[in-house]
This record gives C-alpha cells, structure tokens and sequence, in this order.
C-alpha cells in the first residue's frame, strides 16, 4: 500500500501545529490537515472530471443524435456512427479513471484519517492522568474513531461532492447559455423553487424518521430492562403486568410507524409529482421553443436532462449542510483534545539513572483542580529505603491521593514531596517511573495472553526470568492447571479469571519490572483464607528490599508493615509499627477495635 507520510513533514506536530495557527477557523484547519497531499487531491479532481464526462456529453450527443436524424442530412449516419463511437470510449474510459480517481482520493484522505487518530492517541498518552480521570473514556473513543471519521467524510464533501456538484451545475449552465439564453433564463427562475421544494419534503421526511428511530431506541432500552428483569418479575409472580407495559410500548412504536408510512408516501409522492411537473413544465417550454423553430427538437432531450441534474444537485447541495455542519463540529471537537494543555512535562527536567527509595513528605499541602478545598494538610512523612509503609484511615481520607503523589500523577499545590532528597516536580517522570511498579486496587488486564500481561512494556524477557516471577507471584498451580500455561489468553479485561488470580498476575507484572519502589492498593474486595495467603505470599515477595507504599486493607498488611502511617484530616495523625500504635490506643486502636 502506497499510505505513507508526506515527505518532510513531521504529521502528528503539523496537526496541532495546524490547529493552533487556524484556531476557529475550521475550513482552514480542514485545508492544513492534508499538508503534503494537495497533488493526490489535485490528480483526485482530475481523474474525477474525465470519469464523469460522460455524464456531461450523454445528453449532447443524444440531442444531437436526434437532431441528425430529424434534419434528415446525408452525412446522418456517419454522424451517428462516430458521437456513438466517442460516447463508448468515454463510457470505457470511466473504469480507469473511476479506479484513479478513488485511489489518489483515498490516499489523501485515508493519510490524513490515520495521522489525525495517531497524533490523538500520542496526546491521550501525553495528558494527565487528572484529564483522563475528569474525562469520560467514552467521549474520547468517540473523538479519535467518530469524530475523525466525520472530519474525513466533510473533507470528501467539501473537496470533492460539492467540486461534483459545482461541475455538474457550471458545465450544465454553460452548455445552455451557449446554446440558448431564453432557457437559460427559464432554467434560473425554475431551479431555486423546484430544489427548494424537494428539500422541504426530504427534510420533513427525515424529521420523522429520526422521531420514529428514537421511539425504537427507547423501545429497544425497554425491551433490555425486560429481559434483565425476568427473574424478578418471575420471583414475584408480575408476568401479566410486564406484558402489558410492554404492549403498550410496542403499540406505541407501531403507531408511529404507521404514521410514518403514511406521511412518507404521501410527502414522496407529492415531492415527486412536484419535480415531474417542474419537469413536464421545462418539456412544453422547449417544446414550444422548437415549434417557434428557437431550438432545435434534439435539444429538447438535451434540455431535459439538463434541467434535472441541476435540480437535483441543487438540492443535494442544501442536504449537505446538516453533514458539513456535523464535520466542522467534529474538527473542533478533535481540537478540544489536541489543543489541551493539561499534558505532562518532562523535557528539560533531571533524568533519573536509578531510583534508591528513600521519600519525604514536607508540609504537604493538596487540593484537586475542581475544588479548593485540601485533601491534604500539611502532611509531612518520611519512608526509608526498603521499608514498607502502610496508610490507613476512613474512606476519603486522602490515602489513595499520596500514593497519586508518590507516582507523579498529581503535584502538591504547597510543600514538597521529594524522592532521593530531589523534588518530584523537577525529575523526568519517564526515567524515575522506570523504578517504579504499581499495583493497583483492581488489576488492569488487557485481553491477550497471561504472559503478555505479565511482561507488559518489558523486552527480552527469557524464560528462566518468567517462571521465577510465576513462582514468586504464586501462579505456578495457575498456570500448569491450564492446557496453554502461560500463553493462555485472559479475555476481555481478563474476565476468565478470578479477582484473586488477576491480582496474582499483576504482582507478577510488578515482580519482573524489578522495582526499587512499589505503590500497591489493596483490593477492597473480601477473599477467601487461602487466596489470601497466596496473594499474601505473593505480596511478601514483591515487597522484599523495597521501597513499598500500601493502602492496606488486610490485617496482615498491617502486621508485615515496617511503618503504619494513619491519615485523618490530611495529615499523618499517628505512626509507627503495629504494637507501637496499639499501645498507644489512639485512632489506630480504635479503628482495630471496631473491624474487629
Ligand atoms: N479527582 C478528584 N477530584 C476531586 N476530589 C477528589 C478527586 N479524587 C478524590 N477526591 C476527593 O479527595 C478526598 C480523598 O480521596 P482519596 O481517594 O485519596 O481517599 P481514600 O482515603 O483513598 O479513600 P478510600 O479508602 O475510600 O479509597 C475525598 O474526599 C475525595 O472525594
């Protein structure tokens, strides 16, 4: 395939580059997105005029077919012959062309499709993670296939159907003029009413339709709701009832449905005698110009046909603002995402060669940017390399916001937070993230095999490296209890295996990074004693020499932690070991008390 990137030009930057200078003005933008594929469009267009040329020279030579025939001239036949000749070269010709046309258009466009998703995932990954958290994932898959997909179709529209329709109009005009001005004249007058008209009724119809498909979505939501339901419809014996709620909707969506049938074939009908009768109309005028000897009677033909392609390209014109106006809405919405300065920036900032562990909390101050209210308050903590420190306290507390810290995923708007005695804020988070691994409360499988998840981003891993993982995660029985073994695939987020399992494996995702720092949250969810020793095992392991921040949940955590931090009100209320925070029977103790 022929889909490469325009020489010299760096897309993905060109993109943004691109929005930035055209900033509301999307025609513009549309323009500098196929930067480097002007010549495809410009061969695109070429290769379109010769393709449609039979479109154009089919009613003149039809006229003037007939016209040999009616002036009754002796080189009639030879006439014939020939028009006939050239009509067929230029019928074969269209396979070509047709083929050229929609390769140089689809290069152009296809190119200018792939670059713009690239340069949005590229910036998917540059955002930070309190952008994706804020944005719904939804909306931005429906940016980078949707949206894009609109932005490609506006670009044909724009570029080639409304070139197609101009051409077909101009060539079509200019053909009259030449030959007659009083039916050039007809034609301007009748035009704008008869396109007028069909765009009426096609919009009316459309109305209806979209009425009509709603109504069906809303059944089809009902009828999903049903099923769900069953079991406790059955349960409490309300079959009778959900038949007849149900039959009320389905009466409901048949009514409309007539309705629509009814007002579709009457608007279609009508729509359509209104254009033939615009029609008949343009067939006596020119019929009487021939009488009055004006025109020539082939020209009549040739009028005819004339009159109906600008009607109706006039009126596929006006149709096609609702999709041109649906793309420019989708170029600004890609913008929305290109143009979004909440990315991360670490060009310019200290690379880490190596992580040692130690961290220091100093008067912590954090508030998220959709309130001004701190989660934390003046936290000041200190962790050792190779310690493990476990965070504890209510719900809300701020716990999962530190080990957001730790990561790098948020900044403290007051304080500092510093890693090796460096601010956090000026090290590249790339190269220090290279020592860290994260487990998080629920583990993020993506659908392939156990041993892609497990050697996530990681290359060259070799065997005897893998089964020491495995076996330090506590995924041995797992994975000889499975005919596949390691290359078994999980499913879709991992769905064929349990909590437990899921949890195991990204333990092992952690293990084989060989981390100096690990950030861990346990999973809420309650397992069974021996699963939890399992991922107890597992977690010891992971643990072992580094440095390791959890929010804990299991009482064995809490044990096994060198330090016990306890966060209320945003700050570090109470710390030290187990027996240390036990004795003093403070917050600690009472929480202790009341889970057990
Ligand atoms: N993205 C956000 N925007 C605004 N407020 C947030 C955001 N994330 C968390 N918060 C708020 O910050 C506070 C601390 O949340 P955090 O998730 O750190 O608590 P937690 O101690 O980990 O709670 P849990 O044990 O329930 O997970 C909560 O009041 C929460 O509502």
């Amino acid at each position: 395939m022929n889909l490469h990137a325009p020489k010299g030009i760096d897309v993905e930057n060109w993109f943004i580059e691109c929005y930035r200078k055209y900033k509301g003005h999307p025609m513009w933008i549309l323009l500098g997105l196929y930067k480097g594929n002007y010549n495809k469009f410009f061969m695109a267009v070429v290769f379109f005029f010769i393709k449609h040329c039979p479109v154009w020279v089919l009613p003149i030579i039809t006229a003037n077919i007939i016209n040999d025939i009616t002036s009754g001239a002796p080189d009639a036949y030879q006439h014939i012959f020939i028009e006939a000749i050239i009509m067929v070269v230029l019928i074969a010709l269209n396979i070509p062309t047709n083929y050229m046309y929609t390769r140089y258009k689809s290069l152009a466009t296809r190119y200018a499709e792939t670059g713009l998703r690239k340069a949005l995932v590229r910036k998917l990954q540059q955002l930070s993670i309190s952008y994706h958290k804020e944005t719904q994932s939804g909306r931005l898959q429906s940016k980078i296939m949707r949206d894009v997909e609109a932005v490609e179709t506006l670009s044909t529209q724009m570029f080639l159907s409304i070139l197609n329709i101009a051409l077909n109009i101009i060539i079509a005009l200019a053909v009259t003029i030449s030959k007659s001005m009083v039916v050039f004249v007809f034609f301007l007058l009748t035009t704008p009413i008869a396109a007028l008209t069909m765009v009426f009724f096609r919009n009316v119809m459309r109305r209806r339709n979209t009425e009509f498909r709603k109504e069906m979505e809303e059944t089809s939501a009902k009828v999903m709701e049903m099923v769900e339901l069953i079991p406790v419809t059955r349960a409490h014996a309300l079959e009778e009832e959900e038949v007849h709620k149900m039959s009320g909707q389905l009466f409901a969506v048949a009514e409309k449905g007539y309705k629509l049938d009814i007002i579709q074939s009457l608007f279609g009908s009508v729509g359509w005698a209104i254009f033939q009768v615009f029609q008949v109309v343009c067939l006596a005028f020119t019929g009487v110009l021939a009488l009055r000897a004006a025109i020539q009677p082939g020209d009549i033909t040739l009028y005819q046909s004339y009159f109906s392609t600008i009607v109706s390209q006039v009126s596929s014109l006006m149709s096609l603002i609702p999709t041109i106006a649906k793309g420019i809405e989708s170029v600004n919405s890609i913008g929305e995402v290109l143009l979004e300065e909440d990315v991360e920036h670490n060009e310019g900032k200290k690379k880490l060669a190596g992580v040692h562990g130690d961290f220091c909390f100093e008067n912590v101050k954090f508030h998220y940017n959709n309130t001004d209210k701190n989660v934390l308050n003046d936290l000041n903590l200190t962790v050792h390399q190779g310690e493990t420190i476990a965070l504890v306290g209510e719900s809300g507390a701020g716990k999962s916001t530190i080990l957001n810290l730790v990561i790098g995923f948020n900044f403290a708007t007051d304080g500092k937070v510093l890693v090796d005695g460096e601010d956090i804020s000026r090290i590249d988070l790339r190269s220090y993230r290279k020592h860290l691994a994260v487990v998080p409360q629920t583990s993020i499988l993506f659908s392939g095999t156990i041993r892609d998840n497990i050697t996530y981003g990681i290359e060259n891993v070799s065997e005897e490296q893998l089964q020491e993982v495995v076996k330090a995660a506590n995924l041995t029985d797992l994975i000889e209890s499975l005919p596949k073994g390691l290359d078994t695939m999980v499913g879709e987020h991992g769905g064929k295996l349990s909590g437990g399992q899921r949890q195991r494996i990204s333990i092992a995702r952690a293990l084989i990074r060989n981390p100096q720092v690990i950030v861990l949250d346990e999973a809420t969810s309650a397992l069974d004693s021996i699963s939890e020793k399992l991922i107890q095992e597992a977690l010891n392991n992971l643990t072992k020499g580094r440095t390791t921040f959890i929010v804990a949940h299991r009482l064995s955590t809490i044990r096994d932690a060198d330090k016990i931090a306890v966060i209320a009100d945003g700050h570090c209320v109470e710390y030290g070991t187990f027996e240390e925070l036990m004795a003093l029977k403070g917050e600690f103790y009472q929480m202790k008390s009341i889970q057990s």
